[in-house]
């Protein structure tokens, strides 16, 4: 098969190590790619699944879009390869693992935290629209947390095949904003809407419109149902910048550099991300 940067890869040229996790097309495996002695995570996909599901256009597309992103809060996709059986993604390996693990651990994180995080994702998603590439789906399962504790959207291929299946199937609705639960036309302000979810999730350990029922989530988005509980207790700034975020006219979303400038994140976030 082929690969993203011309070099033809093959199962010989790792090292295969533990297994990191599973998904459901698959397993990712850590390895070690023997000339380089890069450490890597590579991700197991097997064609019965991608065919059964029919995704492999979508994972085509994904890894062709992924593997020309070039982002420090965004994780790499190095190549590809496949045999009979299978297709392999040659991965970046993020050190610290999923971020939702991490939320579930401590509840919710300070607003030191959170205010980093939403930065960090702010200029990864702004570098994405800047390349026409939106929707990149930024859910805490999609995120990775590197070595230095940075945020990596992870999310290539996946949510694109969970979203046509969890979103319209089952699974969490969640970080839909109004125009997509109500499937009109979107456009980049979707990731504005999600990412005010994210913080608002990073910073009460549940997010907004969350419902026992689909029907009972699907109403409160579309309504902007948005409350904030007393406790814990979040800042007024942050508050503010979630309202400017969770707006139904996606036109009149805070734009995400203004989101940069906005004070809850200029006296929060640490600058290096
Ligand atoms: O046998 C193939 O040619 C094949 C190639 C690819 C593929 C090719 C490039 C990039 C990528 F991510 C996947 N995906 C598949 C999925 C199911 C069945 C067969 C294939
Ligand atoms: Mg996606």
């Amino acid at each position: 098969g082929a690969a993203v940067d011309q070099k033809r890869w093959t199962l010989n040229d790792f090292d295969i190590g533990k297994p990191l996790g599973r998904g459901k097309f698959g397993h990712v495996y850590l390895a070690r790619e023997k000339r380089s002695n890069h450490i890597v995570a590579l991700k197991v996909l097997f064609k019965s699944q991608l065919k059964q599901s029919q995704v492999e256009h979508q994972l085509r597309r994904e890894v062709e879009i992924q593997s020309h992103l070039r982002h420090p809060n965004i994780l790499r996709l190095y190549g590809y390869f496949y045999d009979q059986k299978r297709v392999y993604l040659i991965l970046e390996y993020a050190a610290k693992g999923e971020l939702y693990k991490e939320l579930q651990k401590c509840k919710y994180f300070s607003e030191r935290r959170a205010a980093t995080y939403v930065a960090s994702l702010a200029r990864a998603l702004i570098y994405c629209h800047g390349k026409h590439v939106i929707h990149r789906d930024i859910k805490p399962e999609n995120l990775l947390v590197g070595a230095q504790g940075e945020l990596k959207i992870a999310d290539f291929g996946w949510s694109v095949h969970t979203f046509n299946r969890r979103r319209t199937m089952c699974g969490t609705l969640d970080y839909l904003p109004p125009e997509m639960v109500e499937s009109v036309e979107h456009d980049a302000n979707v990731d504005i809407w999600s990412l005010g979810i994210l913080c608002y999730e990073f910073l009460y350990g549940v997010p907004p419109f969350e419902a026992k029922e689909h029907s009972d989530t699907y109403r409160r988005i579309i309504q902007v149902d948005l409350k904030f509980p007393s406790r814990p207790v979040v800042s007024s700034a942050a508050k503010d910048l979630i309202t400017q975020m969770l707006v139904k006219d996606s036109s009149q979303r805070l734009p995400l550099k203004k989101l940069l400038e906005h004070p809850w994140i200029v006296q929060n976030a640490d600058p290096s991300g």
